[in-house]
């Protein structure tokens, strides 16, 4: 640093082997001087020509950045080098083919827009690592073809990139797309000959990280790719209602006889829909105690049961396999944070048989599930309106990890979407981050059950059995505890599961 321009002096030192001369006004024609230098720090110099030098025979080590250098020039007489550092200089990268040594190779800060050439590095010294690309903002078109990198990280900034070919390399995850995900004018990416191709589904799970691709390893990517690798890695929530529907479908109609539903005499059924966390499942516990002649629970899940939960009660909780098995049995089901949920049909018809409607909570899928079926619930959706109310709540409760609670709260818009695309797909939203929900919720199902006069003291005045009036009902409707009500609601009954149902919810307006 001592801006000396003039090192003609140094001619004589011909057994050199480092020479550092940093942050200077040199000129390097000395070093033709020097055969035996093996590193040379030209740095922070004014320098305009590249290797302006007789090549060195061991010269493994250069650092030229930040020099004034435009152009390069090839330098396959610089057999031994291995790292050369051109950060702040060039244009355009070439001349590097015959390299077979580089391994380190850093071109930070140029205005590179394109880079080729690399390609032909000899095998076992191919570069394997790129450092300083990060800022080549300008570059379109990088070509770093049979080389050793196994990672694309450092791409990221790179948002002019259009094309990326990496043939012949180590990259083994298709993780790393992510790296490039953000490249939104990416159209083209080669990864042939990486092991990379081994992995299960490669092609389907790239083109669904890079969205934008238009060509993957030198084939055109179809617009059914695109739609696969969509349906695969993020089903729409119709995709993942109408698979789990066709699964239920096909097994339904295999089984030697369908009680329940039917279409003539729809079973009554509420569904509390919502994100989880939101409270639901204590929701609908605290109906099913209130309302008990009304409604029961009946769901299966995998999952352990929580601290005070019980079996049968909160859920039927069974082990993954004995799920898989049941599976015919099911009319819906949802893997839902590594669990399995579902709702059986001879868990509703047992609970059809006590002449008691399902009270049922579900995340969004399951809903549109229920809503291929033959079943026409009513359903309730319940929706945190402050977001960090719900986070904080979901953290309280202690049972979720971080990335459950993300995972929640990134799907709050996915029920407010399509609350706000498909009116009326919900009877009735209510906000359950609000201390009075239970009371919304109850009033909507009293609403429904047409219970506003029994409280008012009119105590054997029951919903009219086609639900259109509370008054002057029938005066041997049966009532729960009496024996007439067990007689109804027997087990024993040979009446068809489902018939003796309380026709508690008034009939679903047509066109829904
Ligand atoms: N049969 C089903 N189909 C679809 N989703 C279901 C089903 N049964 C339960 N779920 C949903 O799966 C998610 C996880 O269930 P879990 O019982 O662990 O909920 P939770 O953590 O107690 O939250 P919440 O308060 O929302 O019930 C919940 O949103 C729940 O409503």
């Amino acid at each position: 640093s001592h801006n000396l321009s003039d090192i003609s002096i140094l001619c004589n030192y011909v057994y050199l082997q480092k020479l550092e001369l940093p942050h200077n006004k040199i000129k390097l024609s000395c070093v033709s001087h020097m055969p035996y230098l093996v590193i040379l720090d030209a740095s922070h110099n004014e320098i305009s020509n590249f290797f302006e030098f007789q090549p060195p025979k061991n010269l493994k080590e250069v650092n030229f950045s930040h020099n004034r250098m435009t152009k390069m020039k090839d330098l396959s007489a610089y057999l031994s080098l291995n790292t050369l550092n051109l950060d702040n200089n060039f244009c355009e990268i070439s001349g590097l083919e015959q390299c077979c040594k580089l391994t380190h190779l850093s071109l930070a800060h140029n205005k590179i827009s394109r880079i080729s050439g690399l390609d032909s590095l000899p095998r076992g010294n191919q570069l394997e690592m790129i450092e300083g690309l990060e800022n080549l903002k300008s570059l379109q078109v990088l070509d770093l073809s049979l080389n050793r990198i196994s990672s694309l990280s450092g791409l990221q900034n790179l948002h002019l990139l259009g094309s990326i070919d990496l043939e012949k390399n180590l990259i083994s995850e298709i993780q790393e797309c992510k790296h490039i995900h953000n490249l939104l004018l990416l159209r083209d990416l080669n990864l042939l000959r990486n092991p990379v191709q081994e992995q299960p589904d490669y092609r389907l799970a790239v083109v669904f990280l890079l969205q934008h691709l238009t060509m993957l390893d030198q084939k055109k990517v179809t617009a059914e790719e695109k739609v696969s690798s969509v349906n695969k890695y993020d089903p729409p929530l119709d995709v993942v209602a109408a698979r789990d529907h066709m699964t239920h479908l096909v097994y339904q109609l295999m089984q030697p006889q369908v009680t329940l539903p039917s279409p003539d005499s729809p079973y009554p059924m509420l569904v509390l829909t919502g994100p989880q966390g939101c409270g639901k499942r204590e929701l609908a516990h605290r109906l099913c105690q209130e309302f008990s002649e009304y409604f029961a629970h009946t769901c299966h899940t995998t999952r352990a049961a929580y601290f005070g939960e019980e079996n049968g009660l909160d859920y039927h909780f069974v082990s993954e396999e004995d799920f898989q098995n049941m599976i015919p049995m099911f009319i819906q089901t949802l893997q839902y944070g590594g669990h399995s949920y579902g709702l059986t049909r001879d868990a509703i018809e047992e609970v059809a048989r006590e002449g008691l409607a399902c009270c049922v909570h579900m995340e969004l899928e399951g809903v549109f599930s229920l809503k291929n079926s033959y079943f026409e619930p009513r359903y309730i959706l319940l929706i945190p309106i402050q977001v960090e109310k719900y986070t904080g709540h979901l953290k309280k409760r202690g049972l979720y990890s971080q990335a459950q609670i993300d995972a929640a709260v990134s799907r709050i818009e996915l029920y407010t979407n399509t609350n706000k695309q498909r009116p009326g797909f919900f009877d009735n939203i209510i906000p359950c981050d609000r201390e009075e929900a239970y009371q919304m919720l109850r009033q909507a199902v009293k609403g429904y059950l047409l219970l506003e006069e029994q409280e008012e003291g009119e105590d054997n005045i029951r919903a009219s059995p086609d639900n259109t009036s509370t008054s002057g009902q029938a005066p041997d409707t049966p009532r729960p505890g009496t024996d007439q009500a067990a007689a109804v609601v027997s087990p024993t009954s040979d009446r068809r599961p489902g018939s003796n149902v309380k026709p508690i919810l008034p009939p679903i307006p047509t066109g829904r």
